[in-house]
């Protein structure tokens, strides 16, 4: 096991040794603090983690926005990243597939692994692991084309429905595969009952639900292993949100789901294992969901969760 590289406040120190590997004692404005400092690299769940972080730090310029964060994530499950504002959920959220590197100021130090291999070595081919690791935004962006093109896009750039001019000119064979692509996506997103009969029409002319719906057919379109998703219902209305959330329970079937959300009880339905994120980068608590709302070991993730900050 690694060493620890996380710290986290608690009062109560009940706290289970899975998790704990040191104790130190400190004192913040005049109060008896007990700081632990954690791994959760020893979450304990069957089989081999898909996603994992170690030590990772990320700053933008002198802004330390996450600190040596390591934990695990399991496979084909949906683990939610919550948190108050400004915690690093995101920017954590980006470093599981790299796309803080689009990011000038961003600095990444330390490992992410995708099934055990180092995404942040030399050679790392960006397009192929974003391919694997696919993402979804708060906002709906969908591409201001057909439906049709919205799923069409990620397969045909990334060679899997063959565009060139033979394969233009000889038409059918590559129109019906791009047809089933389009038909198992649109399902798989919930969405193909609604749009089958105007595949052709602009994507801009759906709900934002249906928008989202959208892109996250258009995410599932290239066969991600991962899907990472940033507050993916925070635009939408309850009925557009619940669909959402029972999307992301029939997904976690076969991929892996990581979803930063601010919506706590929406963490509590949706997710197996929830990670607490708190003020200045810290991962203070990661667990089963159940055990994180039920009987959290961290007094400031309680206090996170019962609403008394944040
Ligand atoms: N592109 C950026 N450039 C500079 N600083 C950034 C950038 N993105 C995030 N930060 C800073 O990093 C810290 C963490 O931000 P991040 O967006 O990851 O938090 P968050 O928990 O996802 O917040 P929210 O819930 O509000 O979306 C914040 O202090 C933020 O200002």
């Amino acid at each position: 096991m690694s060493e620890p590289v996380t710290s986290a406040d608690t009062e109560n120190s009940t706290q289970t040794t899975q998790s704990t590997q040191s104790t130190e004692r400190s004192t913040v404005s005049g109060e008896t603090d007990e700081r632990i400092q954690q791994s959760w690299l020893d979450y304990d769940f069957e089989g081999e983690p898909k996603l994992a972080s170690k030590e990772l730090d990320v700053h933008y310029g002198s802004d330390h926005a996450l600190k040596g964060i390591s934990m695990e994530i399991p496979k084909e499950s949906v683990t939610a990243l919550i948190g108050p504002s400004g915690c690093g959920k995101s920017t954590f959220l980006r470093c599981l597939n790299r796309m803080n590197d689009r990011i000038k100021a961003a600095n990444v130090d330390g490992s992410v692994t995708l099934d055990g291999e180092e995404i942040y070595q030399d050679g790392v081919n960006l397009v192929e692991l974003r391919k694997r690791v696919g993402m979804v935004f708060q906002a709906p962006n969908p591409f201001p084309k057909s439906i049709r093109d919205n799923i069409a896009y990620g397969p045909r750039k990334h060679g899997d429905i063959d565009t060139g001019l033979l394969a233009r000119l000889s038409g059918r064979k590559d129109q019906k595969k791009e047809d089933e692509i389009v038909e198992r996506s649109l399902k798989q997103a919930a969405l193909w009952d609604e749009v089958k009969n105007r595949l052709d029409d602009n994507a801009l002319g759906l709900s934002g639900g249906q928008q989202q719906r959208l892109c996250i057919a258009r995410c599932l379109a290239t066969d991600p292993e991962v899907i990472l998703m940033d507050e993916p219902a925070s635009a939408l209305d309850p009925i557009a949100t619940s669909k959402i959330e029972d999307l992301i329970a029939d997904l976690a079937e076969n991929y892996t789901v990581v979803v930063v959300t601010h919506n706590m009880q929406q963490a509590a339905r949706i997710s197996d294992q929830t990670a607490v994120f708190l003020t200045g980068g810290e991962l203070v608590e990661y667990g089963d969901t159940d055990k994180i709302f039920e009987s959290p070991e961290s007094q400031r993730v309680e206090d996170y969760i019962t609403g008394k900050f944040g």
